[in-house]
């Protein structure tokens, strides 16, 4: 559970009064997320999330994230709107924390997705790349290569205690990285971390997009690699190819990707995967335990990136032509 910041009623009640959203009648924690402390607030004026910016979110981003899902809700993009304060500001301040309140989505995430919604969610990415192509800020991704250096740094004297071997096989990885990483592919404002959790679902359709605190400029492909990784696996850490190509199919009914994004797709995916595996085994190592705190599995996107290692080409991870796949439809 995430709530690392406790909040209670008379100081809550007192920071609503700024906000346009009448009186408090209950709030609670919410016992996902890893990387904020959220509440879900009932008010007299309706239903709200509730997020307390902890550590790893810069407050001087707060501008970029919430002003892109204001401009990607008024795009068209199912996404929270933040709610503005009556003096008009977007954050606030509470229980010694920068905080902010959006909009409540209805639907849930999928615990087990199914290709149709591979498919939906491969298009509401392509969506949302087209939208943010018309926002005017940009935000260099923290969670980028000379991110993950950082990261080793911090964990690579004591990864073998998570399993032996760890440290080599993951020092192999990061020189495969440095020297293989694309440059000038495609870019735009990217999500970086559409995980199942952070996709909203009503039946078969998606509902809403939330969590926008990695999202940053970046090359789409890279974004696309990541939901690879995220929607596409079985328990077993096999690739499940039939996700794969509806996430590639949905993804490219809206947005046809570039030969030079197919070329570069294996070694994103690739990358991908080492980008959770080093946050979380950062994690793992260097976050204290506590009762309100989820950790993730250090070694989950380590099986995965081992499962990359044999692919060579993006038809591997169910790339097909546009023009096969209209043949096909
Ligand atoms: N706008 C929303 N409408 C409904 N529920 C929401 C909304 N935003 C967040 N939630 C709920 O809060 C949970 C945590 O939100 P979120 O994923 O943004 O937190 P986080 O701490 O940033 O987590 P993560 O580890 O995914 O980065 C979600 O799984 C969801 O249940
Ligand atoms: N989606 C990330 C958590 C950070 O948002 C992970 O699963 O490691």
């Amino acid at each position: 559970m995430a709530v690392y910041t406790d909040v209670n009623e008379e100081e809550l009640s007192s920071f609503l009064t700024s906000y346009p959203v009448g009186d408090l009648l209950s709030y609670k924690g919410i016992a996902e997320g890893t990387e904020n402390s959220n509440y879900l607030l009932h008010t007299t004026g309706g239903s709200f999330i509730l997020t307390l910016y902890e550590k790893r979110v810069n407050a001087d981003d707060l501008p970029f994230f919430l002003g892109l899902m204001q401009h990607l809700a008024q795009s068209g993009v199912e996404c929270p709107l933040p709610v503005a304060r009556q003096d008009g500001a977007l954050v606030g301040q509470l229980a010694g924390r920068h905080a902010a309140l959006i909009t409540f989505l209805e639907g849930m995430w999928l615990r087990k997705p199914a290709a149709v919604h591979c498919r939906a969610v491969g298009a509401a990415l392509a969506n949302l790349h087209i939208a943010g192509s018309s926002f005017p800020m940009a935000r260099t991704n923290s969670m980028g290569v000379p991110e993950w250096h950082r990261l080793w740094e911090g964990s690579r004297e004591e990864a073998d205690t998570v399993e032996p071997g760890l440290r080599e096989e993951l020092d192999r990885e990061m020189s495969i990285i440095d020297t293989q990483w694309p440059g000038d592919l495609p870019s735009g404002i990217v999500h970086a971390d559409l995980f199942p959790d952070n996709v909203f679902f009503l039946g078969d359709q998606v509902s809403g997009l939330i969590d926008f605190y990695f999202a940053c400029n970046d090359a789409f492909a890279y974004d696309i690699a990541i939901c690879l990784n995220a929607w596409c696996f079985e328990k077993d850490f096999s690739f499940n190819l039939t996700k794969g190509v509806a996430l590639l199919a949905g993804y490219q009914s809206v947005r046809p990707l570039e030969e030079i994004e197919v070329e570069a797709l294996p070694v994103l995916v690739r990358g991908a995967a080492l980008r959770f595996q080093l946050s979380r085994l950062y994690d793992w190592l260097n976050i204290p335990d506590g009762p309100l705190v989820k950790k993730r599995d250090p070694l989950e996107y380590m099986r995965k990136l081992r499962a990359h290692r044999h692919i060579r080409s993006a038809k591997e991870y169910g790339w097909t032509p546009v023009a096969s796949i209209a043949a096909a439809s």
